[in-house]
């Protein structure tokens, strides 16, 4: 059995959809940012803390786990600015009590989402995983920390890892009962679609004097099912014993800048937006854009959307969601 904590959120919840084919899944999960509703049917549901030991030795004792995929985190960047302490908390202190317990139950694998936020701000085209680590708020520095912790949990207790740092994930899974939930929304896609939905009066677009083609920020998007079949490729390499630890960036390797985004948007839902241009938000980078080479040489992943296929998944996740709450 597989266990996937964080399972009931937006990422966790997309890989369980897939995972469940091919494994049995036991989530676990508190519910603080995530719904009971995301969890397939087919998989075990746990609620519970993931910084409780008695609940993890629970989970442990009652399931024959071989492999921990862990998603639970705070990932707010400016509430991480505003609040550390919930973050290193939630993010570190929490995840070693989950590593610590896997080690004393003799559970071998680990995945982890970690993040783009690690590498700070690089001034590169593509960013690979060669490039220094300079996080530039605590939530990028909390993703840092448990990659050290997985270094040295690996040299002295022998854990195999995966670390997977994510870029920017969009897009509903393509049965349409899954799909971006966050509140509050922060991000880019599902805030300009509750806006061409009616769910928001306007769109700000933050800065527009990046050194950029367009002046706004570029990022690389990238589908949650992409997002979600790297994860099984790396549970499979992490089984089947051909990788022991590793580190992968995810993205297409495609840049789209806001303004693109937008238009994007417009095109596929056939509306215009009204939007506000505004200061720019602290922290933001001009420009993150993934080499995902090693993991496509290496693993053999390969995504499959683009970003007009990500934003179509969203629009028909988005507008069901608006109409099941009409009936
Ligand atoms: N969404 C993105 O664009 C993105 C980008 C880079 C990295 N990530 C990382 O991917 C992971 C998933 O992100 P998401 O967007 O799905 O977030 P999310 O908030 O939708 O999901 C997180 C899940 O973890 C659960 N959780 C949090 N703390 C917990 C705890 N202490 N015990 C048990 N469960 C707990 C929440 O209830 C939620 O279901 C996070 O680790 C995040 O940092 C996300
Ligand atoms: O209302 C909005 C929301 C976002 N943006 C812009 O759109 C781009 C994308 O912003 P998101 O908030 O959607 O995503 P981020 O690039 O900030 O964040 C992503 O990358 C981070 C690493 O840098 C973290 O990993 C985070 O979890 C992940 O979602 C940024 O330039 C942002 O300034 C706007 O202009 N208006």
């Amino acid at each position: 059995m597989i266990l996937v904590v964080g399972g009931a959120g937006y990422v966790g919840s997309h890989l369980v959809k897939e995972l469940v084919e091919k494994e049995k899944v036991v989530v676990l999960d508190n519910l603080s940012t995530g719904f009971k509703s995301l969890i397939d049917d087919r998989a075990v549901f746990v609620e519970g803390d993931l910084g409780n030991r008695s609940v993890l030795d629970e989970v442990f004792s009652t399931y024959p786990i071989k492999a921990v995929m862990h998603f639970a985190a705070n990932s707010l960047v400016g509430e991480s600015v505003e609040n550390p302490y919930k973050y290193y908390e939630n993010n570190v202190s929490a995840t070693l009590t989950l590593l610590k317990a896997m080690v004393d139950h003799n559970v071998k694998n680990f995945i982890f989402s970690s993040t783009a936020a690690t590498y700070g701000t690089p001034n590169v085209d593509l960013i690979d995983e060669g490039q220094p680590n300079n996080p530039i708020n605590p939530y990028g520095k909390t993703k840092l920390m448990v990659e050290h912790i997985l270094e040295d949990f690996s040299a002295a207790y022998g854990l195999n890892y995966v670390v997977l740092r994510y870029f920017n994930v969009a897009g509903a899974h393509h049965s349409g009962t899954i799909g971006e939930s966050h509140d509050p929304e922060t991000h880019l896609i599902p805030i300009i679609l509750q806006h061409l939905l009616g769910q928001r009066e306007e769109i700000s677009v933050f800065g527009t004097d990046y050194n950029t083609p367009d002046g706004t920020c570029i990022r690389d998007y990238i589908h949650a099912t992409d997002l979600a079949n790297a994860h099984i490729l790396a549970l499979e390499a992490l089984l089947e014993e051909k990788k022991k630890t590793a580190i992968y960036n995810l993205g297409n390797g495609n840049g789209f800048s806001v303004k693109e985004v937008i238009e994007t948007c417009e095109q596929v839902t056939e509306r215009t937006a009204t939007i506000q241009y505004v200061e720019r938000r602290a922290g933001d980078p001009a420009k993150l854009v993934a080499s995902s080479e090693k993991i496509q040489a290496e693993l053999g992943w390969e995504p499959k959307f683009s970003l007009t296929d990500i934003i179509e998944s969203a629009w028909n996740w988005h507008r069901q969601t608006v109409l099941s709450k009409q009936v």
